[in-house]
């Protein structure tokens, strides 16, 4: 007999376009309980159905019609043109009470309810890549007639890749230009530190494993004392040491001044995206 506390069953989950996003996501659905025998995984390529079977345990197919018969959870991974053709492909065969999660950058959920069955429910998600690890942040944000529900359900789906926020979907462009994008930018900063590091004499191995060390080392400081970023920049800079020196460097070269202006562009680019290949809009 179940026990009165027991989580419900989890749905079929079914991943429509399992690359990098997809399967980061696909990963910690099943660290945080999803069953991989209730999930069915589609692909294009064959290799790429071997080597998602060969990881995870799940199925694949690249059949996405057959894939949504019978999941009451239908998570849409590929890229932002191949939408409006994957949501035509699979319509008909939707499950009346499936839930539709995109993860896809710009595309709003009114696009997706315009060619999906009426009354569908749509849930945006905005991940990132460290979901992989279970250090990820996802912005989630319910369409017309996605409930309360729903956005729990996605919330469980999402529980083992990190942290789980919910947003107005008007927000989720500046989202995606934060924290969707924003593993890019760090990884491109411990690169520039590492290269710093070698040009200040030390080994490419030292170099990379110290200013890695660094950002995880600072990243948990700002996570476990809830201090603002500019007091413990300010902790580090001693009066008249070496830290300002630099800081003040990355000031003159106009850094904080091309952050603003890269997640403006990031920001902008996400509109032009929907203007472009929100399904209907395709042009
Ligand atoms: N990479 C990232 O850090 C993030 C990506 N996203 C979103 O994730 C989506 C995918 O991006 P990536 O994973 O980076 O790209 P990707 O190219 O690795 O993944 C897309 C996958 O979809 C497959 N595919 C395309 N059409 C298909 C079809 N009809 N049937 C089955 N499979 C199909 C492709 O073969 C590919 O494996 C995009 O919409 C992007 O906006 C969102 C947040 C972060
Ligand atoms: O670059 C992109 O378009 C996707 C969305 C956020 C991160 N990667």
């Amino acid at each position: 007999m179940t026990s009165p506390d027991a989580p419900a069953r989890t749905p079929r989950l079914a991943v429509l376009g399992t690359g990098v996003m997809a399967e980061a996501v696909l990963a910690g659905a099943l660290a945080g309980g999803w069953s991989a025998a209730d999930v069915v995984a589609t692909v294009r390529r064959p290799e790429r159905a071997a080597q998602l079977e060969q990881a995870h345990g799940v199925s694949t197919t690249t059949d996405n019609a057959a894939a949504v018969r019978g999941a009451g959870v239908v998570l849409v991974g590929v890229k932002p043109k191949d939408v409006g053709p994957l949501l035509r492909e699979v319509g008909d065969a939707l499950e009346p009470d499936a839930v539709v999660v995109s993860l896809v950058a710009g595309l709003p959920t009114a696009a997706f309810e315009a060619v999906l069955p009426d009354g569908t429910a749509v849930v945006r998600t905005m991940p990132n890549t460290p979901a992989q690890v279970g250090a990820g942040v996802t912005a989630i944000s319910p369409g017309t007639h996605a409930t309360d529900e729903h956005l729990a359900l996605v919330e469980r789906l999402l529980a083992g890749t990190g942290l789980v926020v919910r947003v107005a979907e008007k927000d989720q462009d500046a989202v995606s230009a934060v924290s969707g994008s924003g593993p890019a930018y760090v990884f491109y900063v411990v690169d520039a530190l590492a290269e710093a590091g070698v040009l200040l004499g030390l080994t490419r191995q030292v170099a990379l494993q110290i200013a890695t060390q660094t950002v995880l080392g600072a990243g948990r400081l700002l996570d476990e004392t809830g201090e603002h970023p500019a007091i413990l920049r300010e902790k580090v800079s001693s009066p008249g040491g070496t830290t300002v020196r630099a800081l003040a460097r990355l000031d003159a070269g106009g850094v904080r001044a091309a952050f603003l202006d890269a997640l403006q562009a990031a920001h902008a680019r996400s509109a032009e995206i929907a203007a472009a290949y929100a399904p209907g809009a395709e042009h």
